[in-house]
């Protein structure tokens, strides 16, 4: 029998994989949410409707690797602000990553695919990751791992047509009005969805937060 110090973990409950039943789809949302806003909920609230998802996972990240760190707030910070914009009784908000070891997104959904195959796991983010999306590491690995919802924003509807990823995956591309069958397709496959948009910004939200 093992020792009550034998089970006990040094990382705090919000790092841990959320609970979910085989065959769950599992939209995962990864971000900085610093701080998070509307646009964050309204993009995880059109992906579990127009996914028919069981759960978003909210995933904080402990940092995005394309980005300046300076400004960024503590992870249990994030954590906690994130927490309560996602309170609803199907999203769940972890940073799993840091058990992981990993900010990188083509690492851990790999990890996540391992450690959950019986899951239906789907790639959740906004149209201005679209347009970026090349700049990731091991993208195409990222396109060919898990099937990707992406949520129009404002300024960034045309990466549709013009983000490398939208042009090399087009053959991959399926009609929103089909996005409930997204979760269960192989990848690669995407779809973009066309929702009420949120102008919102944490950029703007922090310098509000500094003037
Ligand atoms: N208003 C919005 N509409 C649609 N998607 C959004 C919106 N805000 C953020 N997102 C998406 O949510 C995810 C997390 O975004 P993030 O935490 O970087 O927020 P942000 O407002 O873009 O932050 P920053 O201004 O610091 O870059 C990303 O996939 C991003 O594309
Ligand atoms: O893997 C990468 O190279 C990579 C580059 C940029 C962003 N990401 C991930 O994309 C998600 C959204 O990041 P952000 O900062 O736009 O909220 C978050 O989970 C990041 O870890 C990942």
């Amino acid at each position: 029998m093992s020792s009550p110090a034998a089970t006990r973990t040094s990382h705090p409950d919000w790092v841990k994989l959320p609970h979910a039943e085989a065959g769950n789809r599992i939209g995962i949302f990864g971000g900085s949410f610093n701080p998070p806003h509307s646009g964050h909920r309204a993009v995880a609230m059109t992906a579990m409707k127009r996914l028919k998802l069981d759960q978003v996972w909210w995933l904080v990240t402990p940092g995005n690797p394309l980005k300046d760190a300076a400004d960024l707030a503590p992870l249990d910070k994030r954590i906690h602000m994130t927490s309560a914009l996602a309170d609803h009784p199907r999203m769940r908000v972890t940073a799993h990553e840091v058990v992981l070891g990993t900010p990188y997104t083509a690492e851990t959904l790999k990890r996540l695919c391992r450690k959950r195959p019986d899951l239906n796991f789907v790639w959740i983010m906004g149209a201005d990751n679209l347009a970026s999306f090349h700049r990731w590491q091991d993208w195409r690995t990222i396109m060919d791992s898990v099937p990707v919802a992406v949520v129009d924003r404002p300024h960034a509807s045309l990466s549709v047509l013009f983000a490398p990823m939208a042009q090399t995956y087009g053959y991959a591309r399926i009609d929103e009005g089909d996005a409930v069958i997204l979760p269960h397709l192989a990848a690669p496959a995407w779809t973009f969805l066309h929702a009420p948009l949120d102008g919102n910004s944490s950029t703007e939200l922090r310098k509000r937060q500094t003037t």
